[in-house]
């Protein structure tokens, strides 16, 4: 009830509606900005109670409703709104294979409850034919990114050290490569995603798109990240994925370069141990649900890095739940 509540609120702009009327909002000013029928007021009445009661809103003596920390994330133009998010995983299209989890365990093939919910077809090839999914998954994308650039580039300058280009492989819309770009205006960046990310996307002198394919090819860099890739994959994909990234650095005889994953490590994480911990199981869950990926500990991840030849790694915990892990050849 709380989620659906929330994606309610989120549809009908609520959040949005209250910013922008500059000062706390009684609720006949909030049904009267509303596209609805006024004999349904008791509804918005109902729906404000319980978003009130989980702390999205304030209402006040005055029985005004004002905006909290957590509804001003849910403002649609906000840097780092989480607003795409609540809709897309709330969207027929990722709560249905939920629904198909009694036919999945019963098939042997190493497929998803979404594949299984789709006749066979996995996520990123509904995105590339949906253009509805694919718009709010990269919203999404684009916003986590827009933090955790800020918070890379700010507090982790060190991984650019000596670096001189840089690939983002799964880059979705370049987000991430923009970011780095306007902090080292110096360095090149290419951004490898499936060509149906790609379209209308336009690069400049030092940021070149490309689309392809990561298990087939990936340019050559100094460095190259994977931010929220290897989740997505089964540990025999993902080796696969890293030897091909391990082929496009430079080699330890030649200097060595590096991969940059960002990504969750079980049990490692900055902040609250409970909730941490119930954030990492959370995604853990989902990407079991929507592509047979996983949530991996240090151990499972240091397997994965040996499996595809690289000989060293560290590990900071530096994004909530996510971390960012160095890998060397
Ligand atoms: C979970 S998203 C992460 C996007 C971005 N790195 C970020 O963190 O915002 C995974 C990305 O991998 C891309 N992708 C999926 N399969 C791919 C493939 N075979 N080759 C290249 N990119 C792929 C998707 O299109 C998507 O943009
Ligand atoms: O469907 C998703 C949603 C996310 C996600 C979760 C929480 C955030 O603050 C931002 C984004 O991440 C996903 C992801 O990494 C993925 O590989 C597939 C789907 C999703």
């Amino acid at each position: 009830m709380k989620s659906i509540s929330l994606k309610s609120a989120i549809q009908l702009g609520i959040p949005d509606i209250i910013h922008n009327h500059g000062k706390p909002i009684k609720l006949s000013e909030l049904v009267d900005a509303l596209p609805m029928s006024k004999s349904k007021s008791h509804y918005i009445y109902r729906l404000m109670r319980i978003l009130v009661h989980s702390e999205f809103f304030i209402k006040d003596e005055e029985e005004r409703y004002w905006l909290t920390p957590a509804s001003r994330l849910l403002l649609k133009e906000g840097h780092f709104t989480v607003a795409p998010l609540v809709l897309l995983i709330l969207d027929p299209i990722l709560t249905k294979p939920w629904d198909h989890t009694m036919e999945w365990l019963a098939d042997d093939r190493p497929v998803s409850p979404f594949e299984t919910a789709n006749g066979g077809t996995n996520f990123w090839e509904v995105a590339g034919r949906e253009p509805r999914v694919s718009n709010l998954f990269n919203e999404v994308m684009s916003s986590d990114t827009r933090l955790v650039a800020r918070v890379l580039i700010d507090d982790c300058k060190h991984v650019f050290d000596g670096i001189e280009s840089v690939v983002d492989v799964g880059g979705n819309t370049g987000t991430l490569a923009k970011a780095i770009l306007d902090a080292f205006p110096k360095l090149k960046c290419i951004v490898l995603d499936l060509p149906h990310n790609l379209v209308g996307l336009e690069g400049s002198n030092n940021l070149t798109f490309v689309g392809g394919d990561m298990f087939e090819a990936i340019p050559c860099g100094d460095a190259v990240f994977l931010k929220w890739i290897l989740h997505d994959w089964n540990d025999e994909d993902c080796v696969k994925i890293l030897k091909k990234c391990k082929d496009a650095i430079p080699d330890k005889d030649k200097g060595g370069g590096k991969l940059i994953i960002i990504d969750m490590v079980m049990n490692i994480y900055e902040g609250d141990d409970n909730k941490a911990m119930e954030d990492q199981l959370f995604f853990d869950m989902a990407m079991m649900a929507y592509l047979n990926g996983k949530e991996r500990s240090e151990k499972e991840w240091v397997k994965l890095f040996f499996d595809a030849g690289f000989t060293n790694y560290k590990i900071t915990p530096a994004f909530g739940v996510r971390s960012l892990i160095e890998v060397y050849p």
